[in-house]
């Protein structure tokens, strides 16, 4: 039976960790190594890294791991148990996910290595989004191009957006609708909207890569695709400098200095005006995005905020949502001010379409695909 299932959530310089009960959801131990492969660090690569994270868990025991895995292609649609045979897959996905899939393989292939008697089962972002539709999937351009080259969305954060999916239609009463109509904002450093009907992904922001959509932490989000193709023409921009440039210094950092949310608003508050700009720039393209996939839903019964920001910036809910009564959706202020680690609803009591917030457990996820994917192996 497996019941324990370590969950790897491996970045190019950190791995975050988790030991959980899948029938409970209990959490047996959980960590963060940082700064692997910094120089001084004491982590050179995500084996040395992998062999403290195993040392930390001494005594506990295990009988599954699961392996987030960013990009999983048109290859993988669902949790896969790892074989060799995967894990060739996995790496020559990598190229589609440059910043991501790379460090995930590192910690498979490391953790494999140092527990090879379990079962290890990859879950991947991408896999709830094979259902968008046919017209939000493709990109217009040359279309035999993108057949070669595999261009189209794929969109990210699935494992996020599928669970406080589910978590909504139950706070909704309408578990399992097919009609259910939901827009989800998963808002951490990374983030991603959806629109979600009855449960299935129909659209999200994200697309080749997680570079698209939402204004992020350190990424631009959408940008007229000439601006690249104008840097490197006339300001000499290299490939390289414009990855670096669009994934690591845009976004909030990028207009104001500041990746942190929570160091942005009270910057805002203090009357840092750069601040106040980038605040004014995130809120109109979350809007913008809330709005679209209204249309394409035909209407909105919630819009459901998760993680870090959409946890707990009360600001950028009340914003996100203000003015939008036309479609039925308001904040109650002092719902939206109380602090809580609940799953809940901030619209006020008989409003025609509902505003929740909704924590995030991308760890919790994982473990129980990861059980459902191995069991077929023993
Ligand atoms: N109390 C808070 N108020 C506002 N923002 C917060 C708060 N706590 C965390 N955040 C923001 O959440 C973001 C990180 O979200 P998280 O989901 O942890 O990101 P990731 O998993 O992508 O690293 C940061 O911008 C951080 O400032
Ligand atoms: C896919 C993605 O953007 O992930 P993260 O938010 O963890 O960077
Ligand atoms: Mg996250």
């Amino acid at each position: 039976m497996i019941r324990n299932v370590f969950v790897l959530n491996v970045g190019s310089s950190s791995i975050k960790y988790r030991l959980l009960d899948v029938d409970d959801g209990s959490v047996h131990a959980d960590g963060i190594v940082e700064r692997i492969g910094v120089p001084g660090s004491g982590v050179p690569d995500h084996a040395t890294a992998m062999v403290t994270v195993l040392a930390e868990l001494e005594g506990h025991r295990i009988d599954a791991v699961g392996h987030r895995v960013v990009h999983g292609g048109t290859r993988f649609v669902s949790a896969t148990l790892i074989d060799d045979a995967v894990e060739r897959e996995i790496e020559a996905l990598s190229d589609l996910a440059p910043l991501h899939n790379p460090p995930g393989l590192a910690g498979i292939r490391a953790a494999r290595a140092v527990l090879p008697e379990l079962p290890h089962v990859a879950v991947f972002d991408t896999a709830f989004h094979a259902t968008i539709s046919p017209a939000a999937r493709d990109y217009a351009i040359d279309a035999e191009v993108a057949a070669k080259t595999r261009i189209r969305r794929f969109g990210f954060h699935g494992t996020s957006i599928g669970y406080v999916s589910r978590i909504a239609a139950e706070l909704l009463g309408r578990t399992g609708d097919p009609e259910l109509k939901l827009v989800v904002l998963h808002l951490g450093n990374g983030a991603s909207a959806a629109a979600v009907l009855g449960g299935r992904s129909l659209d999200t922001s994200m697309g080749l890569t997680p570079l698209e959509g939402l204004v992020m932490g350190t990424r631009s989000g959408d940008i007229d695709p000439a601006i690249p193709l104008y840097l490197a023409r006339e300001h000499g921009y290299t490939i390289d400098q414009l990855d670096e440039l669009l994934n690591k210094r845009s976004g909030l950092l990028g207009l104001a200095g500041r990746s942190d949310m929570r160091e942005l608003v009270n910057a805002a508050n203090a009357g840092d005006e750069r601040a106040t700009h980038a605040l004014d720039i995130y809120v109109h393209r979350l809007r913008r995005y809330i709005g679209g996939y209204a249309a394409e839903l035909g209407g909105i019964d919630a819009v459901v905020f998760t993680a870090g920001v959409g946890e707990n910036s009360s600001y950028v809910r009340r914003r996100a949502i203000a003015g939008l009564d036309f479609l039925g959706l308001s904040v109650d202020p002092e719902l939206n001010a109380a602090p809580s680690r609940e799953a809940r609803f901030i619209s006020p009591e008989g409003s025609p379409a509902s505003v929740l917030v909704v924590p995030t457990n991308e760890e919790l996820e994982i473990a129980r695909e990861t059980r459902a994917a191995a069991r077929p192996a023993g």
